[in-house]
């Protein structure tokens, strides 16, 4: 029998990342050992009946001693408390990385905490759903989908092969950025949509006009998709919003800008404007048809790509 890639991987927090990293590890063997720690004791219990690792401990630091890859997937604002609960019984030589939403952040909360011989990789897999807790984890969330490192200037070049390796084996595919670039990058393409969505339902429920039994009764698919991102975690996403502030609040200004561009062409009736923008807009929808990233295509990277050698 071959050996697997790592000794004991440690997953703290369980949720949905969390645990469909466990559901993957374990289906590829990727590991001797999983040690499953989080904070809350519900969820520790209910990732043990899902039988998502090998140990279980509501201690953060119980759960690294040992684990060659640590792996943290909590709320971004969590990530500091995290990195100084872990610190003292980190193994020298072990990979610490994350997933969080936000880069700059985590590394500014994360990294004073870091022990010399300790290899901090900060990451984040460009995957997921509006969903959330170990219940919501499936295998192969992570086929074919993007995950970006931002690595810091001292960053272990083998270290960071290893790394890339562990993602390649769930499917993904790798990219490495600055963290104030994917931040802002992240702002554009994932952030903003999430606040948009928060936005226009929250303005839904607050009409006189129409109520909110004809909103869900007449939902038309285009505001049902807002639904689904407005349904994400309240937690995970008041952490975004607080801890890449400035980055969203630059795309935001950009927004609104654009917004009252397109406001006041509907208030002069300039459909010549409204036309030139759709048709500018469209051509970015087929670029992301034609790169295989619609991942709302019925079947695309949710069933085993992450198996296929
Ligand atoms: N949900 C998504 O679609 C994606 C989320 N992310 C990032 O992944 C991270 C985790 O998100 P999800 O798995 O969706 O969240 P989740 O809400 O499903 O799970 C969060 C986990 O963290 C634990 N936790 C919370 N505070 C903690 C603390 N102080 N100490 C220890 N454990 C704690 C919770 O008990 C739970 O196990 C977040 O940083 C998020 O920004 C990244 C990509 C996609
Ligand atoms: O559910 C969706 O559409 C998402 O966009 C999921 C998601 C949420 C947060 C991330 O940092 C990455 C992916």
């Amino acid at each position: 029998m071959s050996e697997a890639p790592f000794e004991k991987i440690a997953l703290i927090g369980i949720g949905l990342i969390g645990s469909s990293i466990a559901r993957d590890v374990k289906a590829l063997g990727l590991a001797g050992e999983i040690s499953v720690s989080t904070r809350s004791p519900d969820t520790l219990k209910r990732a043990e009946e899902l039988e998502l690792g090998t140990s279980y401990t509501a201690s953060a630091a119980e759960a690294v001693k040992d684990a060659d890859l640590v792996i943290v997937s909590v709320p971004v604002g969590a990530s500091g408390a995290v990195a100084e609960q872990i610190a003292p019984t980190l193994r020298k030589g072990a990979i610490l990385t994350d997933v969080g939403s936000t880069k700059a952040s985590v590394i500014a909360q994360m990294q004073p905490h870091v022990p010399e011989g300790v290899h901090f990789i900060p990451g984040h897999p460009l995957a997921g759903t509006e969903k959330s807790g170990p219940d919501a984890g499936f295998e192969g969330l992570f086929a074919g989908r993007w995950c970006i490192f931002t690595p810091l200037p001292e960053t272990d070049r083998t270290a960071l092969d290893r790394l890339r390796g562990f993602w390649e084996a769930l499917g993904s595919r790798v990219d490495e950025m600055d963290p104030q670039h994917h931040d802002k990058v992240l702002a554009i393409v994932s952030h903003l949509p999430h606040i948009i969505a928060y936005n226009i339902v929250g303005t839904a429920d607050d009409l006189e006009a129409v109520t909110q039994s004809e909103v869900i009764k007449y939902s038309a698919s285009g505001f049902r998709d807002f639904t689904r991102l407005a349904a994400s975690d309240p937690t995970m996403w008041r952490d975004v919003c607080l801890h890449n502030k400035d980055a969203i609040l630059e795309m935001l200004a950009r927004f609104s800008e654009d917004l009252a561009y397109l406001q006041r062409a509907i208030r002069w009736g300039e459909g010549d404007k409204l036309f030139d923008l759709f048709t500018r807009t469209r051509t970015i929808r087929r670029s992301i048809v034609e790169a295989g990233q619609d991942v709302d295509e019925p079947d695309f990277g949710r069933h085993g790509a992450a198996k296929k050698s």
